[in-house]
């Protein structure tokens, strides 16, 4: 069957219903990303990241036990491991005994309801910090990074996760990952969500911070895409439509409003996800901190503007408090 005949990926999981309709903001517009830590046992404060902890996987029941039962639908998973597993090519990502596939089995367990989204990327396990594998030059040797992205986001997928998300930016990772879902016999039941217009951001540092994931030399400006550039935003989203994406995401979110426009008018019958990223979690943040506004009508407000760019989705660290206000 052609690729572009799959349509049960994209509504599969009763949480991604709600986002095949109209926008409004409800709780099932909300998915939470968790830093899960190979620290089984802790729970510690992201000081870059107000009310944010990194996880460990025995102490994830009792944090999204109560997010649950309060209407949380959705997370998505980022991996700290342990900085020894680092190596050049990303080979900790998918280690069974790793915080993503660990947490991935136990949330699938205790919350089966739950709609499990993975961060696919190599950053966070590879020794020079890079999203994918280096040439002897050091530049991207997308090839290869592509293959071994697609064998992660398969493990995922084969762990339980409902999604994967490949945030890497790599060219044609979607295809390599859909392909591999296919052979794999679960594209039926994994959902791609695209990290397809991904900007090199000022606003990334907290969860860099959060996640230890920045480069180690050099940065991201070869594969994320040049702010100022409207054009190949564009191209990336049609690219990934093409490629059997599910689900298009902008990322950041509040500085690039237009670039959600542009997703839904270019894929109008894709949901469309806006992060919230962690330098926008926190501007607003210490920006209500220093009395600039209320948390609850900015954060509201902020949650507003992306439903009203086009978005169907928001990815956002506020999602305990949003859960709160919206009941
Ligand atoms: N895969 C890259 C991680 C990436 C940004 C970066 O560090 O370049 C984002 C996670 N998908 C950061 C998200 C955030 O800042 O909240
Ligand atoms: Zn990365």
């Amino acid at each position: 069957v052609e690729i572009d005949s799959l349509l049960h990926s994209g509504y599969h999981h009763p949480a991604q219903r709600p986002w095949q309709v109209e926008r409004m903001l409800t709780k099932s517009t909300l998915m939470y990303p968790i830093f899960v830590t190979h620290e089984k046992d802790s729970m510690t404060p992201i000081s870059s990241m107000p009310n944010q902890c990194r996880i460990g996987v025995n102490r994830l029941e009792e944090f999204v036990g109560p997010l649950v039962a309060k209407g949380l639908q959705s997370v998505m998973l980022f991996g700290v491991p342990d900085d020894f597993v680092k190596d050049a090519f990303g080979t900790a990502a998918d280690d069974p005994n790793g915080p993503v596939i660990q947490a991935t089995r136990l949330l699938k367990s205790r919350f089966p309801e739950l709609l499990v989204a993975c961060d696919v990327c190599l950053c966070e396990y590879t020794s020079h910090g890079h999203c994918g594998h280096l040439n002897p030059d050091n530049t991207i040797d997308n090839k290869a990074s592509v293959r071994r992205l697609a064998e992660v986001a398969v493990n995922y997928a084969k762990a339980g996760a409902d999604c994967v998300a490949p945030s890497d930016m790599m060219d044609g990772r979607m295809r390599a990952i859909k392909q591999g879902l296919i052979d794999a016999g679960i594209s039926h039941r994994v959902s791609l969500m695209a990290y397809s217009a991904k900007f090199a951001s000022v606003l990334y540092g907290p969860f860099r911070d959060a996640a230890c994931s920045g480069a180690q030399f050099g940065d991201r400006s070869a594969y994320q895409l040049p702010p100022p550039s409207r054009g190949l935003a564009r191209r990336a989203i049609e690219r990934d439509v093409r490629e059997g994406a599910d689900m298009i995401m902008v990322k950041p979110a509040g500085f690039y409003m237009d670039i959600i426009r542009d997703a839904k008018d270019l894929a109008p019958n894709h949901p469309i996800a806006a992060y919230q990223v962690s330098g926008e979690y926190a501007t607003i943040h210490h920006a209500a901190a220093a009395g600039v506004y209320e948390l609850k009508p900015a954060v509201l407000e902020s949650m507003t503007g992306f439903l009203r760019a086009g978005c169907n989705i928001v990815i956002t660290y506020f999602t305990p408090e949003l859960l709160d206000w919206l009941s």
